[in-house]
């Protein structure tokens, strides 16, 4: 039997427009959208009538870089796909898209099998998976095709972490020709991983071993080079590129002179960028290890180049790279030796409204809020309009954000599992209220409603940001 499920009375907030409509849902889907008070609008009947006046209806997020249980350092981020997922539900994000690993040794089909696994049956929103690539060799580069095929279709380079997940040039201008080829969009962590393990080295001969000096050797110029790096590969290759991650303002500046010269290179920076520095890692006592990450967090002065490149679209996507460890029993592994410091931060819960908390500062518009957290990311990465946007056809994955209320970020309130909160204190105004799932209510009035197993794993096709 079909379910019929009517939002009545709010401001219908996509990339492309802002509409007073009531927005009609069966089976999953968005049917259609009237203005309020239409004939057509009058006409509706439901089974269930969700009430959004004074709120906003948006698409549900979709967070484009996640690492649930991700292996790093001796240990594995503290988020599973149960809890993590459950997390970005209470925080307005619909749609994932994790990171599978490979292993040096061993094939992608067994890294993307494992992630297959944790997954399935544990998620309380949809998710897809990018490719984490740690070996290229011919069976990577055939198996890399097979994955496109199978709704894969992205693929992670690191030109950092030597011994762990790091390719050198020839591998990913290899990887890169056959993304050229199949579609597959390669996404780069970029930073000359080489020269940084050299300045480590250094700086803890010196004795300087305190988390601050993670983001001192991991310097902006190592972000910006290796960033420009990629970018010519790229060209070599013929291949599209997204940078994930972006911190530094030079490494913008490698991104937008690229796109100035149309290239096909697109830039992700994350909400810790945005809103926290080496402030934070600087942090008295082991306290900055909370904000051990890389690309590092950067002094104040490059948030407004990130700002800026979020505005004139240098910058197209905000995800949150969520990767959380616990202060105790994880981040602690590194006291003595800031290298040591398993690298991520938690932040797949408020992403949403700490971009909110940009359009009531004024630093983005509304619209320019669900471009680059929900309809950006779905159209990169082959999901659109099946997510990020509210549109006849499209899944029913929305969320009623009350843009009035205020909030206070904090570890003892939220639901991602992790022991802190790296914006523990800060108010923010907006607070997401209802999300709905393919029509399901997964949060309904501030309570969880949804159940594992409710996400299902959704392919995707390769990138529609070119087209
Ligand atoms: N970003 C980070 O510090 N940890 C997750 C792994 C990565 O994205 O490089
Ligand atoms: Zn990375
Ligand atoms: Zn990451």
């Amino acid at each position: 039997m079909s379910t019929r499920t009517l939002i009545r009375g709010g401001l219908v907030v996509t990339a492309a427009d802002e509409l007073h409509a009531d927005v009609l849902i069966e089976d999953g889907r968005v049917v259609a959208l009237a203005a309020h008070g239409s004939d057509t609008a009058a006409g509706w009947t439901a089974d269930r009538t969700v009430d959004a006046t004074d709120r906003y209806v948006l698409p549900g997020g979709v967070d484009a870089h996640t690492h649930m249980e991700l292996p790093f350092g001796g240990t594995f981020a503290s988020d599973t796909f149960e809890t993590g997922t459950r997390a970005a539900a209470w925080g307005g994000t619909t749609t994932i898209v994790d990171f599978a690993v490979q292993s040096v040794g061993h094939s992608l089909r067994e890294g993307l099998d494992a992630w297959y696994a944790k997954a399935d049956g544990n998620c309380a929103i949809d998710y897809a998976f990018h490719m984490i690539l740690s070996d290229v060799n011919e069976q990577t580069l055939k198996e890399m095709d097979k994955l496109v095929h199978e709704g894969i279709t992205s693929f992670k380079l690191f030109m950092a972490y030597p011994g762990v997940f790091y390719s050198d040039d020839g591998r990913i201008l290899r990887a890169m020709q056959r993304s050229a080829d199949n579609g597959g969009l390669i996404m780069m962590h970029a930073e000359n991983g080489i020269a940084i393990d050299v300045l480590v080295e250094q700086a803890l001969a010196r004795g300087e071993t305190d988390p601050r000096y993670h983001g001192e050797v991991r310097k902006a110029l190592l972000e910006a080079e290796a960033t420009h790096r990629a970018i010519q590969l790229a060209r070599v290759a013929g291949a599209p590129l997204y940078v994930v991650h972006v911190s530094a303002e030079e490494a913008v500046a490698e991104i937008t002179a690229a796109r100035d010269k149309g290239l096909p290179v697109f830039g992700e920076t994350c909400p810790q960028y945005l809103f926290l520095s080496t402030d934070n890692l600087a942090e008295p006592g082991f306290e900055g290890a909370k904000y051990v990450c890389s690309t590092p967090l950067r002094p104040k002065e490059h948030q407004a180049a990130l700002w800026r490149g979020l505005r004139t679209n240098d910058l197209q996507v905000v995800s949150t790279d969520h990767c959380p460890f616990c202060f105790v029993g994880q981040k602690d592994l590194g006291r003595g030796d800031f290298s040591k410091i398993p690298n991520g931060l938690p932040g797949v819960e408020n992403r949403m409204d700490l971009l909110h908390q940009a359009v009531v500062d004024g630093h983005i518009s509304r619209r320019r809020w669900i471009e680059i957290a929900c309809a950006t990311p779905a159209r990169m990465f082959g999901l659109y309009p099946q997510k990020g946007t509210i549109a006849p056809g499209a899944d029913a994955d929305i969320v009623i954000y009350d843009p009035h209320a205020t909030q206070v970020l904090s570890a003892e309130t939220h639901h991602m599992n992790v022991d802190y909160s790296a914006y523990e204190g800060r108010t923010v105004t907006g607070q997401v209220e209802t999300v709905l799932s393919r029509g399901e209510p997964v949060i309904e009035q501030r309570k969880f409603t949804g159940r594992a197993g409710h996400g299902v794993f959704t392919p995707r096709a390769t990138c529609q940001y070119l087209n």
